[in-house]
């Protein structure tokens, strides 16, 4: 699904209203009741004092369309005009006017910290502050009455945004409405999925306001959420007639003195995954514990027993995956450069791998094109230093992608998969996940995805999903406390059937 910016959803608006002939009060009315509907749904007309708050732009209409539509159902609502300026929409005067043909409890105006009115712990509070149209921090007096809805323990339902969040930018120091559920229309917002601002959203729900088809086709996104439908679209069948050389041969090389199990379980996320044939190449000191752990996989060792010094010159694998429980020794991070020098086919590097491209950064040329790095926070931070906020390190990522051709894994709750100026945003997974080896899996399965003959970006998009809903299958057995990362390599057989609901068909062979 394309997430589109604050300024493609205004143009999305302006062309619905050309096409449908209809005009921006009518879409606003269309939009309101469509959000009514949700919130009439889950109350059932029940007697919870509800309170909405209105800024006074459109997000303020449609909160006013919804308390229209609320009261003429019986329900018990307060409306207050958060006054903060006198430059009123257009459509939320009309509003304003039906509000008070249907009422006689007109809206509340508050113009100051002493019309706040009291919020307590069973209110349902609308909060229709400020929508995407929001061009500052929210300051002064409006900042405390979100602080003061953010403290009531109140429910809060947010309209299109949680008040104070932008959907394409960030504002330093600005009070923003922690939602426990954020109706938002027609595309969700970038915002929604970047570590520092998701918190607010709380559940999401995307509303279809029938916007112009044509242009949300056609309008041109470099976001796009990842979902089951797009892993679905992604995932290709393996053949009736086929042998373990069709699905790739790939080589790991990582793992260190008291670190082979990132290895062991980067193979076996592989294996699960479907490769054909996948040799590890470890420190001697690991050879037992690989050899007993997954007899599936073959084992090669360095002459060194703790660390690797020397990669394989004259393997022949599909792709190459490095990295995981390797250390930084300078006997290490020398035999990646040599090994760079050559090396044509993809590598996927992790971890370990990550920290030796930061503090050599001439390797990063060397890489070879549609190569994947998988950084976590901190490893992306030693690559790339410090950022302002998640749309500078956004950019930095994006620069640094397109510089060296490479696909970066930003690993989050939501992981960004980042090539050049695309992203994808991955909407599977669960904090169970954030346990030790889970990355090591991960990179499993991106390289047993290469292996098998999918694009580097294909493979990278497909292994994340598949990853996080095979975390979820898990969690939702044992409970986020007991999944292991071994328990996500064993169960992505079970995440493809779920992508279709069985086993996928297996295609004949050309
Ligand atoms: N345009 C349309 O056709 C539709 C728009 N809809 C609603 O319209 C919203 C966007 O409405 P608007 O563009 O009127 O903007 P908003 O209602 O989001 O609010 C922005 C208003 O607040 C002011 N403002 C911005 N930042 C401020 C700050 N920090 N402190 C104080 N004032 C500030 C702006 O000058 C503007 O008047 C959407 O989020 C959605 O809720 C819906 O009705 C669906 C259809
Ligand atoms: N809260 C979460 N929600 C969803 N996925 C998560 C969450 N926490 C961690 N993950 C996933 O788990 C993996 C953790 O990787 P990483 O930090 O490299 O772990 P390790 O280094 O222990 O292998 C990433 O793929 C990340 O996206
Ligand atoms: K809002």
């Amino acid at each position: 699904m394309k997430i589109l910016t604050a300024a493609q959803l205004a143009e999305a608006d302006k062309v619905t209203l050309e096409k449908q002939d209809i005009t921006s009060e009518e879409l606003m009315e269309r939009a309101g009741t469509l959000v009514f509907n949700e919130i009439h749904k889950r109350l059932q007309g029940a007697p919870i004092p509800i309170k909405i708050f209105c800024g006074i732009g459109n997000n303020g209409g449609d909160g006013l369309v919804v308390a229209r539509h609320l009261i003429q159902h019986g329900y018990e609502v307060r409306t207050f005009i958060v006054n903060y300026s006198d430059k009123r929409s257009e459509d939320f005067l009309s509003n304003y006017e039906k509000l008070k043909e249907i009422t006689n409890d007109w809206p509340e105006l508050i113009k100051s910290k002493n019309g706040f009115p009291e919020i307590h712990t069973g209110d349902f509070v609308i909060d229709a502050l400020f929508g995407i149209g929001l061009n500052r921090a929210v300051e002064g007096w409006p900042a405390d009455l979100i602080n003061l809805i953010n403290t009531s323990q109140a429910f809060v339902l947010s309209i299109d945004m949680p008040s104070g969040l932008a959907p394409d930018q960030v504002f330093k120091d600005g009070a923003v409405i922690k939602a426990g559920y954020t109706l938002s229309f027609q595309s969700p917002k970038l915002s929604f999925y970047l570590p520092d601002t998701m918190e607010y959203v709380g559940d999401l729900q995307v509303i279809d306001i029938a916007l112009d088809r044509e242009y949300l086709g056609k309008v041109d996104s470099n976001i796009f959420l990842i979902g089951k439908e797009e892993a679905q679209s992604l995932y290709r069948s393996r053949k009736i007639n086929s042998h373990k050389g069709d699905y790739g041969k790939v080589l790991i090389i990582g793992g260190s003195y008291g670190k082979i199990g990132s290895v062991i379980l980067a193979s076996r996320a592989a294996m699960r995954s479907g490769t054909g044939l996948c040799t590890v190449y470890i420190p001697e000191c690991g050879y037992d514990a690989l050899q007993i752990s997954i007899p599936e996989v073959m084992v090669l060792t360095d002459q060194n027993s703790k660390m690797i010094t020397k990669f394989p010159s004259d393997f022949d694998a599909d792709v190459f995956c490095f990295g995981m429980g390797a250390g930084t020794n300078e006997a290490t991070a020398n035999a990646l450069g040599e090994f760079l020098e050559t090396q044509k086919k993809p590598v996927v590097i992790d971890a370990d791998g990550i920290n030796i491209l930061s503090k050599n950064k001439s390797l990063l040329k060397k890489m070879p094109e549609n190569s994947v790095i998988t950084p976590h926070p901190g490893e992306l931070k030693r690559l790339i230093g410090e950022w302002k906020d998640d749309f500078d390190k956004l950019d930095k990522v994006k620069a640094l992608s397109k510089k060296f051709k490479l696909i970066i894994v930003v690993k989050g709750a939501h992981t960004f998969i980042v090539n050049n100026e695309e992203v994808y945003i991955n909407s599977s997974g669960n904090p169970g996940m954030a346990t030790a080896g889970s990355g090591d899996v991960l990179s499993g399965v991106i390289t047993s995805f290469i292996g098998q003959n999918y694009s580097s970006l294909a493979a990278t998009i497909l292994a994340v999903y598949l990853h996080g809903s095979s975390g979820t299958l898990v969690s939702d057995q044992l409970g986020y406390e007991s999944l292991l990362a071994g328990d996500i390599a064993d169960n992505i057989g079970r995440a493809v059937q779920q992508l279709f609901n069985r086993n996928p068909e297996p295609e004949q062979k050309n």
